[in-house]
This record gives C-alpha cells, structure tokens and sequence, in this order.
C-alpha cells in the first residue's frame, strides 16, 4: 500500500443561485483554474504508534500537530468512525482546537482545522502522518477554498486509507472512477458542514467533479458549453464568512417566508433558463452575441435577488457601477457580503477595454483575475 499522496481540488464560481441552492432551489457552478494542494504521508505501521498527526498550512507558515495517542484517547468514547460528525464529536474537536493559537488575522482557520481533525480521525483512525496543504485560493473570498480544501483532503485522506484507488497503476495526475468521486465527495461534505453550518453541497460537488454544473437537492447536471465562456474576478478583498451569510439569510427567510420564497423561486427559474442559453449553440459572432446577452441579463437579475437577500456589500456595488460603465455585467459569486465578483467578458470584446477595466478596478485597491471557466475536477498522484 502506497504511503503517499497528493491531490488536487479546483475552487468554483457561482454563476447563478447562491444561496437559494441552500434552501432547495437550482444553482449553476463551474470549475476554475486556481486550487488546494494536498501532500500526504502516512508513517508506517512499524514507525511507533505515538507518533504525530501533523497539519502544515504552508502558505500561511503554520503547523499544528497532535500526539496521536492523545486524538485515540480523546474519541475513543465516541465511537470513531461516524459517517456525520455529531455534537459530542463536535465538541471533542472544538476542545482541541481550542488550545491552539491562530493569529489574530486568520481566526476563520480554525473550522479548517476542525473539519481536518474530523476528517483525519474518521478516515485514517489515529494513525500518525503529515498533511500539507497550499492554496492558490484567497481564503473565504467567495471562490470555494473551503471545499477544494475539504475536497482535497478528503482524496488523499481516502487515497492512503485504501477505500479508494487501492488497484492503481496509473503514474501521475490522474481521475478516479465515478464511486470513488462519490464517496470522496460525500466526506468532503461532511467537512463543509463543520465550516458552513448548512452547506447545499454544490461547492464540494464542482470541486469533486469539475466541469459546469446545474444542481438542486444533492443532483447534478453537466452541463456543456459551445463555446468558452470568460469570465473576471474582481476580490475586492473584503473579508466574510459564508457561515454567517448563509445563517443571515435563513434568519431573513423565517422573518419574510413569503417573499422570501418568490425571491428563491424568480433564482430557480434564472438558474434553469441560465443552463438553457449556455447550452444553446452559437457558432457565429452573431448568435455568440446574442447568447452572451442573455447571460449578461441573467446574471444582472440575479444580483438584484442577492441585493434582495441582503448579502450584498458596497464594495460590491462599486465593482457593478465600475464594470456597468464599459457596459458588462457583473453579479456576487458565493455567499457575498464582501469577497469576489463575476464580470462576463463577451467574446468580442476588445483586450485594451479588458486592461482598462482592470486598471480602473485595482485603482480602487481590488485585485483582477481573468479566467475561463468549466474546467477539471479533482485529480490525485501517487508519484
Ligand atoms: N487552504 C486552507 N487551509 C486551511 N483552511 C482552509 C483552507 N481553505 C479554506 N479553509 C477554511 O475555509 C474557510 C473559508 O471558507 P468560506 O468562508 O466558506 O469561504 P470560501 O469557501 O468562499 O473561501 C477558511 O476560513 C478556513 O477555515
Ligand atoms: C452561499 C452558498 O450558496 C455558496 C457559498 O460559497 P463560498 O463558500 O462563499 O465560496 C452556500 C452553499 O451553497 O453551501
Ligand atoms: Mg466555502
């Protein structure tokens, strides 16, 4: 049995339906380009049994580690393995992570650390080894760091355990079969739980398997572009939480049931017809335009609903009057209040008003990224 791994999980945009995806209603989510890298050792069954379980965040210079007699001696009572992680669960590692010292700046790690020490000790038991983690994803900015994170995890985690991959002869990056992604997908899950509260799943999904997807209640649908579809990112690298967001707009939901559910309904019907136009074919500049309208249009309603859900920010705002001036469209991506946003770059649009867009942007202090969207999921190595 192989006692390394890596693997990699890609970070998402939401083109439509953020949020009312939590509350059963359809979104659409694509893969992009940046991710969360995982190396991960086991120490071997002759190395001695009170060796550590040690997590490196490189990126951010932290270690933490933890004697694995203790993690054994601390969830023996529980039962360990559980499929869900339940509140005694909960507060055994929250104990734990308690006595560890973040830096003021970065507090948010710790449901990190959590849904690491909750998916470590129910995949791989207390067996000591070294997990290092690097991220080409801003932390908490809307893009999914926090499942291409669990995602990543959760693969090496299983890769070494045996549960997946345990035939493989592949060298270098490869995708595992279809039940394989399944049951990675699954616990990475179970690791967004821990750090959202009441994730929908959807992250952890494109993550896991890439591509664009339309999805509601735990079902995807690939869905096939004709074209590439570019988009920007503006971070206005304004900090939030999605744990707090999504809880804001469940609060909203009990205090306004009605027209709350006319908000997530009007989602739903924008997300569906979404899918539609990015389907549609178009081969020419004509058709290309006009299929680029719609979306354009489509994502502008659905930043209206978000403003209507309160998760907007006025620095948000500032990125839609900014990019509204060059006449493209812009909408929040993930849970909002800050974080990223999605502007359409048409197809036939001029590279020099690209750059002008983007200086305009950064003067304000926020940072551009161009992508194309809809790429590969989660992929792992052995070599
Ligand atoms: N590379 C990472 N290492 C440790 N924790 C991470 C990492 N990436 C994400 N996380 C966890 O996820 C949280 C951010 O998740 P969230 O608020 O959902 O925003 P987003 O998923 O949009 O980045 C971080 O505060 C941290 O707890
Ligand atoms: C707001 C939500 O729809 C997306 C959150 O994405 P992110 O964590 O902000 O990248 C929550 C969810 O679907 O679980
Ligand atoms: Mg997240």
């Amino acid at each position: 049995m192989a006692l390394e791994v890596r693997a990699r999980a890609p970070g998402k945009i939401i083109l439509s339906g953020e949020h009312a995806v939590v509350h059963g209603f359809t979104a659409v989510a694509a893969a992009i380009d940046l991710h969360t890298y995982v190396y991960f050792r086991l120490h071997s069954t002759s190395d001695n049994d009170d060796g550590l379980v040690e997590l490196e965040l490189k990126d951010l210079g932290l270690v933490f580690s933890w004697p694995s007699q203790r993690l054994r001696e601390m969830f023996s009572e529980l039962g360990l393995p559980s499929k869900t992680c339940s509140p005694e669960c909960l507060k055994v590692i929250t104990s734990l992570v308690e006595e560890l010292s973040f830096p003021e700046a970065k507090i948010g790690l710790s449901s990190g650390v959590s849904a690491f020490l909750y998916l470590y000790t129910s995949i791989i038991g207390y067996r000591p080894g070294k997990v290092r983690v690097t991220s080409d994803l801003p932390l908490g900015s809307g893009l999914g760091s926090s499942a291409s994170f669990c995602v990543s995890v959760s693969a090496a985690l299983l890769a070494l355990s045996g549960a997946v991959c345990a035939d493989n002869q592949q060298k270098g990056w490869f995708v595992m079969r279809e039940n394989e992604l399944e049951l990675v997908n699954k616990w990475a899950f179970q690791g967004e739980r821990i750090i959202h509260g009441k994730p929908s799943g959807i992250d952890n999904t494109v993550s896991t398997f890439g591509s664009m997807i339309m999805f509601r209640l735990s079902e995807l649908t690939r869905l096939k572009s004709s074209g590439p579809i570019r988009m920007l990112i503006t971070n206005t690298k304004v900090g939030r939480n999605t744990k707090a967001l999504v809880a804001g707009v469940s609060e909203r939901t009990q205090r306004h049931p009605d027209a709350m559910a006319a908000v997530f309904t009007a989602v739903d019907s924008i997300s569906k017809e979404l899918s539609d136009v990015i389907q549609s074919a178009a081969h020419d500049d004509v058709s290309i335009t006009a299929k680029e309208e719609k979306l354009e249009e489509l994502m502008e309603m659905n930043q209206g609903l978000l403003q209507c859900m309160g998760v907007s920010h006025a620095s948000i705002e500032t990125v839609l009057r900014t990019t509204l001036r060059y006449k493209l469209a812009s909408k929040l991506t993930g849970a909002g209040g800050g974080g990223c946003v999605l502007t359409l770059l048409p197809t036939l649009l001029p590279s020099t008003i690209v750059d002008k867009v983007i200086s305009e942007l950064e003067a304000c202090g926020f940072q551009c990224l161009k992508v194309e969207v809809g790429g590969k999921g989660l992929e792992v190595c052995f070599t």
